[in-house]
């Protein structure tokens, strides 16, 4: 495992500037998420450095190594992608086996069964080793991908929405699983994702894209309670922040435009007056939708709180978050 930094990468295809100045600092053992909207740029970041692609400028260090004249396979990286790509006429121990077997690596047998029976423990699929690939279902088969990258000893797992194509329970395990591998092995990760909850359970650092620029990297506590700007606010949290007139509320500093209010950040029986829309029971919270001066604000509630559309109550801002007219931070 290594540590990995971009320095004032840029990349573009055509008039598409997918990539611009980026500079990420990627330390050895950490996992770090790359979040932002389609087009962002998360893909071809992976792709750089992975050697897919080559920079228009900037610098691409492993271990403080450039790598901008080395091929992939000289990198020694790992990409795993939303869609699985095993070898279907081979059996999963084959598949698993099958990067330990390259040429350059060139891994003794019987430490090529000892790592392939490892990892497949640790993702649950010992009792598949024999089947072939195609005898598989969708879960196992992107296991089996993970695992092929996780037989490895990379300087740094690339990871582009692993686990996006699974069933909600599927990926609530493999997430935990990924996470704790990640952990017991100390490896470096990259790792792609729209998903929220993976973003904050699995990374040590988020890092926000932006039209291809890093907007905030740091770890997702310090991205979810201390936004750079709205926008950055905005990558995390489900129900998304609200964002409101900041003159709602009194107590707006100078220059702040809006004010935004995470959902768990609205007291209720004091304040302004607001209207209950309606409640939204999802077992393990309960979303109470809400109209304050024509705007829909949406927090959380108690499932017995017993309130109703059209009920009237009072809200109040706990610990805001302001922003100026272009969504910056301030305050
Ligand atoms: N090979 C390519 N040729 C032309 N344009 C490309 C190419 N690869 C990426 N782009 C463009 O570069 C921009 C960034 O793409 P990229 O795939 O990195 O975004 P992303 O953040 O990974 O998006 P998504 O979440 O949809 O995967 C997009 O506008 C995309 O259309």
């Amino acid at each position: 495992m290594a540590d990995v930094t971009l320095r004032d990468v840029s990349k573009s295809f055509g008039k598409t500037q997918a990539v611009s100045d980026l500079s990420l600092a990627i330390p050895n053992g950490a996992f770090v998420v790359l979040l932002g909207p389609t087009g962002a740029g998360k893909t071809t970041t992976l792709r750089l450095i992975s050697g897919l692609e080559a920079p228009d400028r900037g610098e691409v260090l492993i271990d403080g190594r450039s790598v901008l004249r080395e091929t992939p396979a000289q990198r020694n990286v790992t990409m795993v992608f939303q869609q699985y790509s095993l070898y279907p006429h081979l059996s999963v121990r084959d598949n698993l086996a099958f990067p330990l077997r390259s040429p350059i690596l060139r891994t003794p047998e019987d430490a090529i069964a000892r790592k392939v029976g490892a990892v497949a423990e640790v993702l649950r699929i010992s009792h598949k080793l024999d089947n072939k690939a195609t005898q598989l279902s969708g879960g196992e088969m992107q296991r089996v991908s993970i695992g092929r990258a996780l037989v490895r000893d990379p300087a740094i797992h690339l990871m582009d929405e692993p686990l996006s194509s699974l069933d909600a329970r599927l990926r609530a395990e493999l997430r935990i699983e990924l996470k704790r591998i990640q952990e017991d092995l100390g490896a470096t990760l990259l790792y792609v994702t729209h998903d929220q909850i993976e973003a904050m359970t699995m990374a040590t650092h988020v890092g926000v894209l932006d039209q291809g620029r890093l907007v905030q990297f740091a770890p997702p506590r310090e991205i979810y309670e201390d936004p750079v700007s709205l926008y950055v606010a905005t990558r995390l949290g489900l129900p998304r922040i609200n964002t409101l007139p900041a003159d709602l509320f009194p107590g707006a500093p100078s220059g702040a435009r809006f004010i935004g209010l995470r959902p768990e950040h609205i007291l209720q029986g004091t304040g302004q007056p607001s209207e209950v829309i309606r409640m939204e029971h999802l077992g393990d919270q309960t979303r109470l939708h809400l109209r304050l001066a024509g705007h829909e604000i949406v927090t959380l509630t108690d499932a017995h709180s017993g309130l109703e559309s059209g009920d009237r109550i009072l809200i109040a801002p706990r610990d805001p978050l302001y922003f100026d007219a272009a969504g910056r931070r301030v305050a």
